[in-house]
């Protein structure tokens, strides 16, 4: 098991309203996440499971609401935030030229989170091994996803951001994701993950569906084109 730094805390979003390209996309959400817990962002597609994710990691500045961690605003540092998360987006940002390996090595580096013997059991758990040594531009679609994933395993990071960490797995790879995020949560950890198909994440999970939450233009006002 890969220990987590830094430990895992109460992430709350409060009264949260966002806009992107000038249209508002959802208004009054808020979610409270503490270790060991994990939250499915469901709805359809334009819902706003991806927003939220970007706000949660401070991608994106909400129109009005705040992000906290342990009751501290997540926007008054947001290098210690960063290193709070590892997120995975739709796209899995492999540089094609390099190895499986050193795919997942380069973005641990990057975040300060190399970790040898941690990359190893994921790189196990996702059956990888015998890909580890091939160029990531030779990888299917669904191998370079657990690739992208492994990092995220093996990252040690308390809150996983996962937006359709799924698309492209084949079922024995995402009985191996829910066999990490089980691990994960048992060692303390959190997940937050947008997905459109029934991914266990385990018990006492809960649900958010960000496009029911409506908005009214007074949120907004003259925020919007
Ligand atoms: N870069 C962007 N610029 C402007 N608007 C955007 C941008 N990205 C997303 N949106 C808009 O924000 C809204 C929410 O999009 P989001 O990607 O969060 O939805 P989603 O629930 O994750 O969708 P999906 O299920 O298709 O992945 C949509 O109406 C979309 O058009």
């Amino acid at each position: 098991m890969t220990e987590l730094s830094p430990a895992p805390g109460r992430l709350t979003a409060t009264d949260i309203a966002v806009a992107r390209g000038g249209r508002p996309v959802f208004a009054g959400l808020s979610l409270s996440l503490g270790p060991g817990e994990a939250l499915r962002l469901a709805g359809p597609n334009g819902g706003g499971k991806s927003t939220v994710l970007r706000v949660i990691a401070d991608l994106l500045t909400p129109l009005k609401g705040a992000v906290r961690w342990n009751g501290t605003a997540t926007s008054e540092d947001p290098s210690a935030h960063s290193r709070r998360i590892a997120y995975l987006g739709h796209a899995d940002a492999l540089k094609s030229a390099l190895t499986a390996r050193e795919n997942a090595e380069t973005m641990l580096s990057v975040a300060g989170r190399n970790n040898g013997a941690a990359l190893d059991r994921a790189f196990d758990l996702l059956d990888l091994q015998r890909l580890s040594d091939l160029p990531a531009g030779w990888l299917s679609a669904g191998q370079r996803r657990r690739v992208a994933l492994a990092r995220v395993v093996a990252s040690g990071a308390p809150l996983w951001l996962l937006d359709e960490p799924t698309v492209g797995l084949d079922a024995a790879s995402v009985s191996a994701l829910e066999r990490a995020i089980a691990g994960h949560r048992a060692a303390g950890g959190m997940v937050i993950a947008a997905t459109h198909i029934a991914l266990d994440l385990g018990p006492g999970d809960a649900t958010l569906d960000p496009g029911a939450f409506s908005w009214t233009t007074d949120v907004f006002g003259e925020a919007l084109v």
